[in-house]
């Protein structure tokens, strides 16, 4: 569906406002003295009035149905902003002064009001919400009613609650995941610190009316394969991480060749150095089930799993049939499938009726290799929630990243060879060093990197040991950090 207006706006806002050095990446002190990986000045927005008079539209249109007498921006960086807002939409405002004069009227509160006045108050950047709320005791002070605020970034660490335990509803432009989606995906975002800014934020909440929790939980890169396997409520899940560590590899052979002679062949040679063999057993030209009980006992002889890369995409009833029937009879001797969220929760519950009560479990497509696709941003978002919704039978993603903090669910990445590159159909390479090290996901599917080598049990060997080694080297930074 095609991007709201509104939503193309806050996108261009948000690679401006990166462009202008509103949004910096290293390492900041916040005001609540906390560390942060990210820092949002939007102070520098006054020496550019474009991006002043968008910001007070795009917060006016969040309010424009709420009611209110006046408007009141927290000093210092929304007075601005607020400024335009009243002048823009004819609406009084009112000037909180963060200390009183000392002489004159000596008032906190400058402008015209009356007891119980309602104010909407404008800020900048909610973290822990306590300047909004500063300001709507300070207003209340003088009888003035503060039921709303709205703000242009959320930063997600707790101010919307914070606010919400005090009587106060936050309207919000944009959040800290939206920066982050924008800026990775036009690419003025490194892989690595997003999956920083990521945790830093899922691990570094204020708590309402206690100091902050920076608590951080052992992330998915620093437990251990047996550790993970511990935690997964998915039989298939544990099994697999088990394998990966008895059998340190973190490798799937993507076996895309299309004489089944080859394939079994091509799986013999190289099943010691691979945790999963992936298939698409629709590009055999002499497909018939021997094929599938001949690699069933591969998988036996080797300790792997069979996953089938089918893609489902269709809804619940259809993909029942496409699972179960047809010429190949999918959930008879695969393992694992995947399919695309797409159609939505159907999809899932379909596959699930027919493999759970066979101990099958599903990967959901968040992510693609391919250049130009479309499982991004909120799309990628929505199938971790779809996931979640299905732990039971969905066990990971199809990803080219880490993508949920949950350590059962597994990160699997396609798209891998020894040196980064693309093909010419649009598919983009990374190294396993990079995906696994960098990125944090779990496992590397690698087709013709193997099958189109030399020595293919060789090429197995050697993405064996990249992937294998950048899992070990991740683990050992994460224990040092
Ligand atoms: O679901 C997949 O496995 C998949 C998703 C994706 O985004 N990109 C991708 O390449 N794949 C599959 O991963 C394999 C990659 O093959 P190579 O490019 O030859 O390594 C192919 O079988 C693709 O169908």
């Amino acid at each position: 569906m095609a991007a709201s207006s509104m939503e193309n706006r806050v996108v261009a806002l948000i690679s401006r406002l990166h462009d202008v050095q509103a949004v910096k990446f290293g390492d900041f002190t916040l005001k609540s003295g906390i560390q942060s990986p990210v820092y949002f000045d939007l102070r520098v927005m006054i020496s550019y009035p474009d991006v002043m008079v968008e910001v007070s539209q795009l917060l006016w249109e969040k309010i424009s149905t709420s009611n209110f007498k006046s408007i009141c921006g927290v000093p210092y960086t929304a007075l601005p902003i607020a400024t335009l807002m009243s002048a823009a939409h004819n609406v009084p405002m009112l000037i909180r002064r963060k200390e009183a004069k000392g002489y004159g009227t000596n008032k906190l509160i400058e402008g015209t009001f009356s007891k119980g006045d309602s104010c909407m108050i404008v800020e900048d950047v909610v973290s822990s919400g306590s300047s909004v709320l500063e300001t709507a005791q300070s207003l209340g002070a003088s009888d003035i009613v503060v039921t709303e605020a709205v703000v242009l970034l959320n930063r997600e660490q707790g101010g919307v609650e914070k606010l919400e335990a005090n009587g106060i509803k936050l309207h919000s432009v944009f959040t800290m995941t939206d920066v982050l989606d924008v800026l990775s995906r036009a690419g003025k975002m490194e892989p690595d610190m997003v999956i920083k800014v990521t945790e830093y934020i899922a691990t570094n909440k204020f708590q309402p009316n206690k100091e902050i929790l920076s608590v951080k939980p052992k992330s998915n890169n620093i437990l251990k394969y047996s550790e993970r396997a511990a935690l997964c409520s998915n039989g298939l899940s544990r099994r697999l991480f088990t394998i990966m560590e008895q059998k340190k590899t973190n490798l799937v052979l993507s076996a895309d060749v299309t004489s089944s002679k080859e394939l079994l062949q091509l799986v013999d040679k190289t099943g010691p150095h691979v945790c999963m063999v992936k298939t698409h057993v629709d590009i055999l030209e002499d497909f018939n089930q021997d094929v599938v009980d001949s690699l069933t006992k591969l998988a036996a002889k080797h300790d792997f799993l069979i996953f089938e890369d089918r893609k489902f995409a269709d809804i619940g009833n259809t993909v029942v049939h496409q699972y179960s029937g047809g010429l190949y009879r999918i959930s008879e001797w695969a393992d694992v499938v995947n399919a695309h969220a797409i159609p939505g929760p159907g999809v899932v519950q379909g596959l699930k009726k027919v493999g759970a009560p066979k101990g099958r479990a599903c990967l959901l497509i968040a992510e693609m290799s391919s250049s130009g696709n479309l499982a991004t941003g909120s799309y990628t978002q929505d199938t971790v929630k779809m996931a979640e919704e299905n732990k039971d039978f969905v066990i990971g993603f199809i990803c080219v990243s880490k993508i949920s903090s949950n350590p059962s669910f597994l990160h699997m990445t396609p798209g891998v060879q020894l040196e980064a590159g693309q093909d010419s159909l649009g598919q983009q390479y990374l190294t396993p060093s990079e995906v696994i090290g960098k990125r944090g996901s779990d496992l590397i599917i690698v087709g013709r990197g193997i099958y189109q080598a030399q020595d293919p049990a060789n090429a197995a060997k050697q993405f064996q040991i990249a992937g294998y080694d950048a899992y070990v080297t991740r683990m050992a930074e994460a224990m040092i950090l």
